[in-house]
């Protein structure tokens, strides 16, 4: 393995190389000239580096030529293929910042293949063997962020002695697949760890080819819904010439209406609905936060952009006006969209009597939040809590609501919790009612799993509500299994997912609304 640069600048004087006194840097250059090595001495400290780590190699090539080991030719040519070479991958990367841009003083790569592959400045082995950190079934990606540090380049070859170390630092995280990790390896060039290339951003959406099927739901019951709902198909149809999907009750609703809509297309059973992932487009709801739940609900894997129309009560995640549903659509169809990705849990329930984990019942998605409370029993619920292995602590009260930050203004925020942005990674820890003084909310990182268990001593069972829906009883010796789910549910902004949050906060809940303090009365003295 060839020296890295820093490891040659610190042994650069020839006396440390093994030479003897009388060798002077003359001598090692002329001798350089002798070998017809292209001399690397530029004004650079990288170019001084380089000529530190020529004079080495000319020095090892000298000593086993003197040993009769070996040609000093051969062993200068075998220097120069590496020096090639190195030059080669320098200006690939130089190439890549180029093109990505270096505004950010950050450069993401894919260092791959004979010549671009790993960076000399990367250490990409140890102890000679090739990293393996993801086995068979995991994903890497590697990425090197630049420092831009000013001065980093200057002449002045003494900071380039006193050079951090290099290191890297590597992300791990599940993939789609149970089994599957991903590793994010982030390499920071001087050991400068910066977040400038990562922190999340304004996530926009930009339409690859056209959308061609929309898939319109609806909230039950609502005359206005049922009047917007005929409008928009039947301009979808003849304005747009998209597909579209809606529920059977609705299509029964479209065909009472007119025979117009006899191209809309519906499902005959609950089997249909989980490829419509693969079939749909964008996803329209008209309704209210309650219709927003019922979409993300169909989808059990990745869910399509959802757009959602504000036609309910309080429309704390439906931005879109229904009555500009014609230009809103036509800009939506056209892109590129502004998108909130909101993140789900994935909850199992797990039963004292399987004798496999996940082996009973299937993951249950949730939007906002799981709810595990006393239901209809007046005795005082008792649970015990686990964050990945470590206890966390003991619930007794009316229950706790483990809430995904788009959840944090619904459930979460009536039980004292913290309003947190949808955008925040991190699941919510909120007790209901707890009887203690102390039990302040908490707010953890996306990456745990959360286990609550019905103690086997507990008095009376909880059950578990998910999105407010589908109560199941947890018995004694019962727990409840939660974490990130890998499929968020991206759904479009009006302005942008800031802009819409803090609009939704003012304008429904009225968060810190108070009466202005009139300029009247006493003044501070100046
Ligand atoms: N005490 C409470 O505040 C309480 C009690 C039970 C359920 N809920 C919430 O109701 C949700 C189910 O909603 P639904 O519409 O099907 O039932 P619902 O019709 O009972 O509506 C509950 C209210 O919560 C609002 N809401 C829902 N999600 C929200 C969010 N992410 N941010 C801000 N407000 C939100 C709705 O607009 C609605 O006004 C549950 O997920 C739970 O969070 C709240
Ligand atoms: N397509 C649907 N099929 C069955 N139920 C639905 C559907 N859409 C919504 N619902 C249910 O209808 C209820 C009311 O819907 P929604 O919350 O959207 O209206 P709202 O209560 O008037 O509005 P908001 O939640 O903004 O106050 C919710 O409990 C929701 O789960």
């Amino acid at each position: 393995m060839s020296l890295s640069k820093d490891e040659a600048c610190k042994s650069s004087s020839p006396r440390e190389n093994g030479f003897p006194d009388h060798v002077s840097l003359a001598n090692l250059e002329k001798a350089l000239g002798d070998l017809r090595v292209e001399t690397p001495v530029h004004n650079t400290d990288d170019h001084l580096i380089e000529f530190s780590e020529a004079l080495r190699t000319v020095a090892k090539a000298l000593r086993r030529a003197a040993e009769g080991k070996v040609s000093a030719q051969a062993e200068a040519a075998e220097w120069k293929r590496k020096y090639e070479l190195e030059r080669a991958r320098n200006q690939q990367l130089e190439l890549i910042e180029d093109s990505c841009g270096r505004q950010n003083g950050s450069v993401a790569s894919n260092l791959t293949g004979e010549i671009s592959g790993p960076h000399p400045m990367v250490d990409y082995e140890s102890n000679g063997q090739q990293e393996r950190c993801c086995a068979g079934d995991g994903i890497c990606s590697h990425e090197v962020l630049f420092d831009n540090e000013a001065g980093s380049l200057s002449g002045d070859s003494q900071n380039k002695m006193k050079r951090k170390a290099s290191f890297k630092l590597s992300w791990r995280c599940k993939g789609e697949k149970s089994n599957q990790y991903k590793h994010d390896i982030v390499s920071f060039e001087k050991g400068n760890i910066s977040t400038a290339g990562r922190t999340s951003k304004q996530i926009s959406l930009k339409w690859e080819s056209p959308p061609q099927t929309v898939l319109i739901l609806t909230k039950p019951n609502s005359a206005s819904v049922r009047v917007i709902c005929l409008e928009m198909v039947r301009w979808l149809k003849e304005q747009k010439n998209v597909n579209v999907y809606v529920e059977p009750r609705v299509k029964s609703e479209l065909l009472n209406a007119s025979s117009f809509f006899g191209f809309v297309k519906t499902w005959q059973d609950e089997s249909e609905i989980s490829p419509l992932h693969t079939k749909v487009d964008l996803v329209v709801t008209l309704g209210g936060d309650g219709t927003v739940l019922w979409a993300a609900s169909m989808f059990k894997g990745s869910v399509p952009p959802i757009v959602p129309f504000s036609l309910g009560s309080l429309g704390f995640m439906t931005p879109f006006y229904s009555e500009r549903y014609k230009e809103c659509l036509d800009a939506i169809l056209k892109g590129p969209i502004s998108i909130t990705l909101r993140h789900r849990l994935q909850c199992h329930v797990i039963r004292d009597s399987a004798r496999n984990e996940y082996e009973t019942e299937g993951p249950i998605l949730v939007l906002n939040e799981v709810t595990i409370d006393r239901g209809i029993s007046s005795y005082l619920t008792n649970l015990e809590c686990y964050c990945d292995n470590s206890f966390v602590t003991s619930v007794q009260g009316d229950g706790l609501i483990l809430s995904t930050t788009s959840g944090s203004t619904a459930y979460s925020l009536a039980a004292g919790g913290s309003m947190v942005h949808p955008q925040v990674p991190g699941i919510l820890f909120t007790p209901i009612c707890p009887h203690s003084l102390s039990f302040r909310p908490l707010i953890l990182p996306e990456h745990v799993t959360l286990r609550v268990q019905v103690p086997f001593n507990s008095r009376s069972p909880a059950w578990a509500s998910f999105d407010g829906k589908d109560r199941k009883q947890l018995a004694a010796g019962d727990a409840l299994v939660c974490s990130m789910a890998p499929w968020p549910v991206p759904t479009a902004c009006l302005g942008d997912s800031t802009a819409d949050f803090l609009r939704s906060i003012q304008d429904d809940l009225h968060w810190n609304l108070r009466k202005t303090q009139s300029f009247d009365g006493p003044r501070e003295q100046l």
